[in-house]
């Protein structure tokens, strides 16, 4: 009978539970967060109030804005422990290595505390902001230059920006910024965030579950293409090489980076806000080029497999543009997606079920133990 089984590979299409933080819905081509749509949120809002929406299920009022920023900002300064910890890591890791294992150093110094029990809630909020430090740490580490503080007169997203490159940029590239960070704050079940959950159905710690997300998410088939559309480009070299280029990849059945998405099969709902803020990018920074690049590319995939890009296809370009290390775009994507991982890990906990599919076997029948070698006696 075991043939009449129905495998969902991927578990493609399958609905394995509610979810009251985000919708993606594929018909309407729209993604909510908690209710509102996120090109509204990137428009009008700051990154610390989208968090807090995520978290909280509404938008603050003035009042809780206030207090919330003031926890985020009083949290950004890193412990000695992780500065040593991204010093001492070889520069052979990738960054999301390191960010990987700094925030299970940050799991394990919070439980060294016992007296200072935090609800995973306040957990959350110290790793939103302890992330970009870490991220921005870890960037200039690696070209050999200072640490430079956190600024607690800043918001988040500028704030990041300057502990990563030591000055303040244009306004222009500080919202394309923050609308990237607001873009990536969170997706519903995606493999990282889905991770996050089967560590949290466990009952395991918080941490943890960020730790295993990390790891889902560094994979280019998620969060790692944003890194490897830079690659591509570069790869290419130029708009008119777009279409051999590709016609090359595509015979060797070549995955295009940015390209493809396992819900939205009729193009990404964030993209069109995405490529706005690119958009802005390359006018500030006089690149045409790169813009023609991305055209050509982006025409020939629909030209020849009628696949539209997804998130990472503008954002890798984006990133690019403001300096980013182009390994550092999937750190990027981590930071902002904290938050929707700890708050799935929150609500899988809240209405707990331990997450554990069944599978088909279809090994060797079952068979008698016959050591070949010196056995046990
Ligand atoms: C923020 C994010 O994480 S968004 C995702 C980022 N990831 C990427 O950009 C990696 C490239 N994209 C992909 O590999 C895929 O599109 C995925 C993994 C994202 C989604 O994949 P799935 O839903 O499993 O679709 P699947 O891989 O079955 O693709 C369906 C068909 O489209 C093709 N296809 C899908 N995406 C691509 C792509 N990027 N390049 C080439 N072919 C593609 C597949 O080869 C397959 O063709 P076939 O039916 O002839 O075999
Ligand atoms: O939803 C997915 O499968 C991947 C994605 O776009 C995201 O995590 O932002």
């Amino acid at each position: 009978m075991t043939d009449q089984i129905e495998i969902h590979k991927g578990l493609a299409g399958v609905v394995v539970d509610t979810t009251d933080i985000s919708s993606v819905n594929q018909e309407t081509n729209s993604l909510l967060y908690r209710g509102y749509p996120v090109q509204e949120l990137a428009a009008k809002c700051s990154f610390e109030q989208v968090a807090y929406l995520l978290w909280h299920g509404e938008l603050p009022t003035a009042d809780e804005l206030e207090g919330f920023e003031a926890v985020e900002r009083g949290q950004r300064a890193l412990r000695p422990e992780v500065q040593a910890l991204i010093e001492q890591t070889p520069v052979s890791g990738h960054p999301m290595d390191v960010l990987r294992t700094a925030v299970s150093l940050l799991g394990a110094l919070e439980t060294r505390f016992p007296d200072d029990e935090r609800s995973d809630y306040e957990k959350s909020v110290r790793l939103f902001a302890q992330l970009p430090a870490i991220v921005a740490y870890d960037q200039r580490h690696r070209h050999g230059m200072d640490p430079v503080p956190a600024r607690e007169d800043l918001d988040y997203a500028s704030n990041f920006l300057w502990m990563t490159f030591g000055e303040l940029p244009d306004q222009t590239v500080i919202d394309a910024f923050r609308v990237s960070l607001v873009l990536y704050a969170e997706h519903s079940f995606n493999a990282s965030t889905f991770t996050a959950r089967v560590v949290a159905s466990t009952l395991s710690d918080l941490h943890s579950g960020v730790v295993a997300a990390i790891g889902a998410l560094k994979g280019p088939l998620h969060g790692g293409a944003n890194e490897a559309v830079m690659a591509t480009f570069s790869e290419i070299g130029s708009a008119d090489r777009a279409e051999a280029w590709l016609e090359d990849a595509l015979a060797s059945k070549k995955k295009i980076m940015g390209f493809g998405h396992r819900v939205y099969k009729n193009g990404d709902s964030r993209v069109p806000t995405m490529k706005a803020a690119l958009d802005s990018l390359v006018d500030y920074y006089n690149r045409p080029d790169l813009l023609e690049l991305y055209t050509a590319l982006e025409q020939a995939m629909g030209d020849a497999k009628n696949i539209k890009p997804n998130l990472d296809y503008p954002s890798g370009p984006a990133y690019h543009l403001m300096g980013f290390d182009t390994p550092t775009f999937t750190p990027i994507f981590a930071a902002a997606r904290v938050t929707g991982w700890t708050a799935h890990f929150i609500e899988q906990q809240a209405h707990n079920s331990l997450i554990r599919p069944l599978s088909q076997y279809t090994g060797p029948a079952q068979r008698g133990v016959r050591p070949t070698g010196r056995g046990l006696g």
